[in-house]
């Protein structure tokens, strides 16, 4: 979360900084950081629309310092608590005033977007396969939201160039679940906006124009959720962005703009996805969401923790084993920000542990794990 005196910026003061806020959002953002640095962690409001659904995600978890509950559980409840305190849910002027907003914008509105928009055109030039890996890379490395659509292809610079940077690939039984002219539906679970969800975009307009899924349905977030997660009004964004770019890019937002009025693409959400809780405990809807779809392919890391399981597993664990509850086939597209990790195979573990490298946490490594 990165406030009381961790080095990362805290959302709170970027919030503050971002809006001019009146005095009741800052009152109750200073009493939110006092309480997150010095007391413990308090229920929402018996009248809050949401009160009983975090009951039930974590009444234990009210009254103990904001230390010693569940990491996973704590940043979550944080961004509850910290679109409560600026009045986000509430019936006044910031009702549904995205607080991260500035921040996706700039992102969007940013260099770095128009140079990647503009290497799609080199792109469109290339074999459909050579094109398909590049577009798979550009959204598996938009979860790092520093590389772009490189047609040499998607891979950071590492301290170590003995050690493979994507620890796991098993792209091509991803490509084997999704021949080209099936009838297939992907479920997408976003993550990021911007610079991760405009690759997301472009591989699903990839997998739709080349016949790889006959329909894609793109699961956002409720609420802004972890500073940039992406919600529908982000989707709408980075379909306009598209759009006004010129060249391919443009072309594949005006696809991807048509594919929302037919149906082929559908946004949706759910509110399991801002829960504190493992992906094994899905509500019995999304289990018949994800059950109807032929892949659902889950983005980044936090999706990666909640899939497997928030737990330092040994890293050769099968992800079969970890992901055998899901009820269908499911890809995880992940850069490794966090000690969780499963499905390793001994020898590429054994590199990893030989180098220098903050491998688990520092983004510079990268898988794609799937269960057919
Ligand atoms: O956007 P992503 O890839 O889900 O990353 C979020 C990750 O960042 C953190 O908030 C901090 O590292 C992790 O807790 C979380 O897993």
């Amino acid at each position: 979360m990165g406030c009381a005196g961790q080095a990362s910026p805290c959302p709170i003061q970027q919030v503050r900084d971002a809006f001019p806020y009146g005095r009741r959002q800052h009152e109750a953002l200073d009493a939110l950081l006092d309480e997150i640095t010095n007391g413990v962690v308090q229920p929402l409001a018996p009248a809050d629309h949401d009160h009983e659904r975090w009951t039930a995600w974590g009444q234990e978890h009210f009254g103990r310092s904001w230390y010693d509950v569940p990491f996973l559980w704590a940043e979550s409840y944080f961004y509850r608590r910290l679109l409560g305190a600026v009045g986000y849910f509430g019936t006044g002027p910031w009702q549904r005033a995205d607080p991260f907003a500035p921040f996706k914008q700039a992102e969007l509105r940013g260099d770095a977007v128009e140079e990647e928009l503009q290497a799609l055109d080199a792109l469109a030039s290339v074999p459909a396969e050579e094109r398909a890996t590049a577009l798979l890379h550009a959204s598996l490395w938009g979860n790092r939201a520093d590389l772009g659509f490189r047609v040499s292809a998607g891979e950071p610079a590492v301290a170590d160039a003995a050690v493979p940077v994507l620890v796991s690939d098993d792209s091509a039984t991803l490509w084997q679940l999704l021949p080209a002219g099936t009838s297939a539906t992907v479920a997408v679970v976003a993550d990021n906006a911007g610079r991760e969800l405009i690759p997301d975009l472009v591989l699903i307009d990839h997998l739709l124009a080349h016949g790889h899924a006959e329909r894609v349905v793109l699961h956002v977030k409720p609420y802004p959720y972890y500073v940039s997660d992406a919600m529908t009004a982000d989707v709408v964004d980075s379909l306009r962005r598209l759009i006004e770019a010129s060249g391919e890019a443009g072309r594949i937002g005006g696809r991807l703009w048509k594919a929302m009025a037919a149906g082929s693409l559908e946004v949706r959400t759910h509110p399991f996805f801002c829960a504190p809780l493992p992906y094994e405990e899905m509500p019995e809807d999304l289990r018949k969401e994800c059950a109807g779809a032929t892949l659902t392919i889950l983005k980044g890391d936090l999706n990666y923790r909640r899939l497997v399981g928030d737990r330092l597993w040994h890293p050769t664990v099968p992800f079969a084993e970890r992901t055998a509850y899901f009820p269908r086939a499911v890809a995880a597209f992940r850069t490794l920000k966090s000690d969780v990790i499963v499905g390793l195979e001994q020898g590429t573990l054994d590199s990893l542990q030989r180098s220098v490298a903050a491998w688990r946490t520092s983004g510079t490594h990268a898988l794609i794990q799937v269960r057919p």
